[in-house]
């Protein structure tokens, strides 16, 4: 199923770009591109200066934007970034006229300075973005001289410990915004391990506490300014962060909260909003939802008996070690009715990861000895690529299924309910499951 339908629906990358047009436009474009004898297009997202390149020529075409993107910082997805600046665009259009000025802070801006360039050149927004990384302010201050917005965007150079409250001093703003890095530093492996700032992208991804601690921060300082942002609003990388997120919000008295799904191809990220103002309204942005009633409509569940071996908790543990073996896209489903329940996720396959396994095996290997070699370059990135933004946007899952582990009369079951995808591929996933339970 194409997940290009889900971007927001202003999103102009909901249509491929015309490579051959960008090759005729960009000549430098088939540096990293190959030409098919069927004169199809075909380019090389592995290579990160080949990605860097149509960032950039993304940006200056659809967005009259002249960006520098450095090497060893992060190259910003366009139609990600796109989506979640569409949903703030939505909640001022329920609040405000349209011929407001609005203000917004970006926490975080990055060395692209993404976030402001994009609002102010698309929205005419004025825009304060922050960072804690003196090369990153640099850069970011030299793209916005580049674009002659400097009427319109203020880089400032913040501590780490600050989110907002620096920036807020006796002003107004209409909106703060911020992508966060995603993930605790103490996720990195200790040979990874690069926690000085200066030396690159790590510190653009990881933070103390993961984003949970840092959305926090964000949503304490929110609790003391109240007011004096009408609109706080934040991305997630991780679905799971929701919650936690949600229930902060709860104890801290926010008046309406919101939450948005960011979908482009195989990746997604979410976004909440909250504020303290009464006649403020807040609207949720999911456009998969019509997608998950269709499928409640789908066919009769496909199930078996584990066996008698297993108990819940290594029923739970084998399934999940599985689950992350076939390397399936997982968003974990709550169970509200069902307390037998133990487990319940809907999960996608981009990839036949179940059949040929020695073969696969041997080249997961290569292909980490070549990210561990990336790293330790400095070249890691951990934004989605873009290649499965633009190019397998329009990519059918091989397989689709929600997958139930539950507990009745003392017998463990799995249940596979509404297969979606190639035939041959469910029953072949049915059965790799059933070979190691049964
Ligand atoms: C995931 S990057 C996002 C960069 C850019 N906004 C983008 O979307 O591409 C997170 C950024 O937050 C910055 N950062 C980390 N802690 C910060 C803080 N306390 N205040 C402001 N920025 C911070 C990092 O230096 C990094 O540039």
């Amino acid at each position: 199923m194409s997940t290009n339908r889900f971007m927001h629906p202003r999103n102009i990358y909901r249509t491929r770009p015309d490579f051959k047009q960008m090759a005729e436009e960009y000549p430098e474009f088939m540096k990293y591109a190959t030409t098919g004898l069927n004169g199809k297009i075909t380019f090389d997202f592995k290579n990160p200066d080949g990605l860097r390149l149509l960032t950039t020529i993304l940006l200056k075409k659809d967005f009259d934007l002249d960006v520098d993107l450095p090497v060893g910082k992060l190259v910003p997805t366009i139609p990600l970034r796109l989506n979640y600046l569409l949903w703030i665009e939505d909640l001022f259009n329920l609040n405000f006229d349209s011929s407001k000025k609005i203000k917004g802070i970006d926490i975080g801006t990055g060395a692209s300075c993404i976030y402001p360039l994009l609002a102010a050149k698309k929205f005419q927004w004025s825009m304060v973005g922050t960072d804690i990384n003196k090369e990153s302010i640099k850069n970011a201050n030299g793209n916005v001289k580049k674009n002659n917005l400097q009427h319109l965007i203020q880089v400032l150079e913040v501590s780490e410990w600050d989110r907002l409250l620096p920036v807020t001093e006796n002003e107004h703003y209409d909106f703060c915004m911020c992508n966060p890095p995603f993930h605790n530093y103490s996720e990195l492996n200790s040979s990874d391990e690069e926690t000085d700032c200066a030396k690159g992208v790590t510190c653009e991804l990881y933070t103390d506490g993961g984003e949970v601690d840092f959305v926090k921060k964000i949503i304490g300082e929110s609790q003391r300014l109240k007011n004096s942002i009408s609109v706080y609003t934040t991305m997630i990388g991780y679905k799971s962060s929701l919650g936690p997120l949600k229930n902060e919000l709860k104890t801290i008295g926010a008046c309406a909260v919101a939450e948005a799904g960011f979908f482009q191809g195989r990746t997604t990220r979410w976004g909440i909003a909250w504020t303290f103002e009464t006649d403020i309204k807040l609207k949720d942005f999911m456009p998969n939802k019509e997608i998950e009633t269709q499928k409640l409509k789908l066919k009769p569940p496909v199930c078996f008996a584990i066996s008698e071996s297993y108990d819940s908790t290594t029923a739970l543990a084998k399934l999940t070690e599985l689950l992350t073996y076939l390397k399936l896209s997982i968003s974990m489903l709550k169970s509200k009715t069902d307390e037998n329940v133990l487990y319940q996720a809907d999960v996608k396959a981009y990839e036949n990861t179940w059949t040929h396994q020695r073969r696969k095996r041997r080249k997961e290997q290569r292909i980490a000895d070549n990210k561990r070699q990336k790293m330790s370059d400095n070249l890691h990135n951990d934004e989605p690529d873009m290649e499965e933004q633009l190019i397998t946007a329009n990519a059918e899952p091989l397989f689709a299924a929600t997958i139930v582990l539950r507990k009745t009369n003392n017998t463990i079951w799995i249940d596979m309910l509404h297969l979606d995808g190639n035939r041959n591929n469910s029953y072949q996933v049915f059965q790799f499951f059933k070979n190691r339970f049964v």
